[in-house]
């Protein structure tokens, strides 16, 4: 098949290369001039425009979207827009909120395939785990690109319709906060508790068959190898959170309690302020108020 591939960063050089390795053609845009000469070096053809990207395609056009989540899926699809018709299709493999997938499933003259994409750069070697929602027609078209880009056939399905494969992705995102949030609060105790542990052992025997193995563990005995049992320099911070939030908002929105993503989510927030937590300082002055408690005091 010939693809264009739109979005050539940490994930769209994968998209690229996994396709080219599987003999698709494919031709390759990028608003950073680095990331389309990278992907020119693995075999793809570079378009310096999506007007040229689109005229180097033929009749029937195959897209794959790898931008950021938000304004840049929007303004690329204004770009593409007057040159889409109905026999195309156009594959958004970014983490977008499944409702505006669906407002773009609508108004987009392509067939349009949300695509929730799960594996991160590792997927390079493996291949990702692609939760696709949108019509039928357009997931069997773009199958042999799904077959390369995903860990194989096993490694890809159709959801449902329109936005079904982005809300797939985006309560994977959901169980991800959560089992990151566990993992943590385990090794937390192990290393704050009555052992002198070596946690990186701990993981590494964890992953060799028990109960709770899994990839995420097998990041936190890489971790702990690469850091230091004590994490060394990793601040007590974290980004990211937007899939999350929708998740939470969803699971409101349903009346589904899911109160492990949802501390798991606030733990993330909590970690942000600069100067420790109001609420924490507050409980600890009370503390002092109701049980004249040490308050300990900051420099
Ligand atoms: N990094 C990860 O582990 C995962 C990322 N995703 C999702 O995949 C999408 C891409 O993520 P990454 O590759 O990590 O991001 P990235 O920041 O590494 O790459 C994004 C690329 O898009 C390009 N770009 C931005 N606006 C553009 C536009 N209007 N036209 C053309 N190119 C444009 C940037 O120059 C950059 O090369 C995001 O939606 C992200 O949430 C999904 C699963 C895992
Ligand atoms: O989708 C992903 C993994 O599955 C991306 O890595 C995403 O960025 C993770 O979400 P957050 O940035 O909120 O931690």
């Amino acid at each position: 098949m010939q693809l264009g591939v739109i979005g050539l960063g940490r994930m769209g050089q994968i998209v690229v290369e996994r396709s080219l390795a599987a003999g698709h053609d494919v031709v390759a845009f990028d608003l950073d001039e680095e990331a389309v000469a990278t992907a020119a070096d693995a075999g793809a053809a570079p378009a310096a425009s999506i007007d040229d990207l689109v005229d180097r395609l033929g009749a029937e056009k195959r897209i794959w979207l790898m931008v950021p989540a938000g304004e840049a899926v929007d303004v690329t699809l204004e770009e593409l827009e007057t040159h889409l018709d109905g026999d195309d299709v156009v594959v958004d493999g970014g983490n977008s909120y499944f409702e505006d997938s669906v407002r773009r499933a609508e108004s987009c003259p392509a067939a349009y395939l949300d695509c929730g994409t799960s594996g991160g750069p590792a997927g390079a070697e493996l291949g990702f785990s692609l939760m696709v929602g949108g019509p039928q027609w357009a997931y069997d078209e773009f199958e042999p690109v799904f077959d390369a880009v995903a860990t194989g056939p096993d490694g890809h399905g159709r959801m449902g319709p329109a936005g079904s494969g982005h809300y797939v992705k985006m309560i994977h995102n959901g169980v991800e906060y959560a089992l990151m949030q566990t993992y943590g609060e385990g090794f937390e105790l192990l290393h704050e508790g009555r052992y002198d542990l070596d946690l990186e052992n701990v993981a590494s025997v964890w992953n060799n068959g028990a109960v709770i193995r899994s990839w995420l563990l097998e990041l936190c005995e890489e971790a702990f190898r690469e850091e230091g049992t004590d994490l060394g320099t990793v601040a007590d911070r974290i980004e990211g959170g937007s899939t999350g939030t929708w998740t939470v908002q969803e699971a409101l929105e349903q009346e589904v309690p899911l109160p492990l993503i949802y501390t798991a989510l606030a733990e993330r927030f909590g970690s942000r302020a600069d100067d420790g937590r109001f609420s924490r300082r507050l409980a600890s002055r009370l503390r002092y108020g109701f049980g004249r408690h040490e308050v300990p005091r900051r420099e």
